[in-house]
């Protein structure tokens, strides 16, 4: 099951999730749920989740979301969905959560707009509900819908930006990074970020894009998810570095998708070593059975970090959020009000 054995100290320790995307973080019990709403469709939970142990080829990751948007295309679905997994981050500690989703018109009718409104009803019936998280979205531009349809997503987020009441807060891009080339979407998310939206880009997550990553690091991006193929090239971490743009890393993700072999090899002990600021992500905690408290958990045992260390990258993260200097604020004041309950077992010991 995700998250077993994870320490009580991780699932204790407040933490911000920036890098969510939506239908990949739906977990095991939630999908009984949306199975149960299409049984003809005879999907099973091995076609949805990596379980612990397996890997998959990334592209075979993209053929899971195939099969995951098939059970999730009527707006009772995206609520359901939206509503689960805010509880279950908030569950696991998560006080700041930005979600990400990619707007769908299904073949059930469910338009781009009334996808963005659903997902926004949902976070704001959490808040109502009285749930301890502050979530934000992004919309996300999936690279197989190529220009034309950029465009149409990043048209959506403004007129949300202006309406939302500081629930959309950017923009995000991912799909295959093996389709289409980021050239094609340097115009719409340069006009997003015009309107003053933000922009989260999945950069460099497979090698030989440094040509790609480099053009779309002019626009620049506020944020890179993954970055795994960075290092590959000098001039492109020069850039990073200079710019001090945080990056999103996601370990478990790298790793049963592939792009990484080992906990070791992982970036994670680059961008550590140079102090670079980073969050840890759990990208799609439900296709690879994972979740936040475990990802730190990963990160403490793999590069040898104290609890220290640890509640200074989650402490760190609040200011890479989206989120208005006032959540900042009220979130760092959360963070010094719980320290000395997570850190009692340790300061228990010492004494
Ligand atoms: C594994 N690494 C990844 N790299 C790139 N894009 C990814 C991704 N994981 C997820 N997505 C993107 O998120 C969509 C599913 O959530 P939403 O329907 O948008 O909520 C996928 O279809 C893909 O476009
Ligand atoms: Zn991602």
């Amino acid at each position: 099951m995700a998250g077993e054995g994870a320490l009580q100290f991780y699932r204790e320790l407040p933490k911000v999730e920036l890098h969510a995307h939506l239908n990949g973080s739906i977990s095991t019990a939630t999908m009984k749920k949306l199975m149960a709403r299409k049984p003809h469709l005879d999907i099973h939970n091995d076609m949805t989740m990596i379980n612990k142990g397996q890997k998959r080829t990334l592209e075979e990751c993209f053929q899971m979301f195939k099969i995951i948007h098939q059970i999730t295309d009527t707006a009772e679905d995206i609520l359901l969905v939206t509503k689960d997994v805010i509880k279950e981050f908030a569950a696991d500690g998560v006080k700041y959560l930005e979600l990400r989703s990619t707007p769908r018109d299904t073949p059930a009718g469910l338009t781009k707009r009334a996808y963005v409104e659903t997902v926004l009803e949902g976070i704001k019936q959490c808040k109502e509900e009285g749930l301890d998280i502050d979530v934000g979205f992004l919309l996300a531009i999936d690279r197989r819908g190529g220009p034309t349809a950029a465009k149409e997503t990043v048209k959506l987020a403004e007129d949300f930006f202006c309406s939302s009441n500081e629930l959309v807060l950017g923009l995000d891009l991912s799909g295959d990074p093996t389709v289409g080339h980021g050239k094609d979407f340097m115009e719409p998310l340069d006009k997003a970020r015009q309107s003053g939206l933000k922009l989260a880009l999945h950069l460099s997550e497979i090698p030989s894009q440094a040509d790609e990553t480099e053009l779309l690091l002019a626009l620049p991006p506020d944020r890179i998810g993954h970055g795994t193929f960075l290092t590959t090239s000098a001039h492109v971490v020069e850039i990073v570095k200079k710019q001090r743009i945080p990056l999103e890393l996601c370990i478990t993700s790298n790793i049963k998708g592939q792009t990484v072999s080992t906990y070791h090899e992982h970036h994670f002990g680059f961008w550590y070593n140079l102090h670079h600021p980073f969050v840890l992500c759990t990208d799609d905690k439900g296709v690879f059975a994972t979740d936040l408290s475990v990802e730190y958990e990963i990160a403490a045992k793999t590069f040898n970090l104290t609890p220290h260390h640890i509640w200074d990258l989650s402490y760190q993260a609040i200011d890479y959020s989206f989120a208005s200097a006032d959540v900042k604020a009220n979130l760092k004041e959360k963070w010094m009000l719980l320290k000395p309950d997570v850190f009692k077992p340790y300061t228990l010991k010492a004494s």
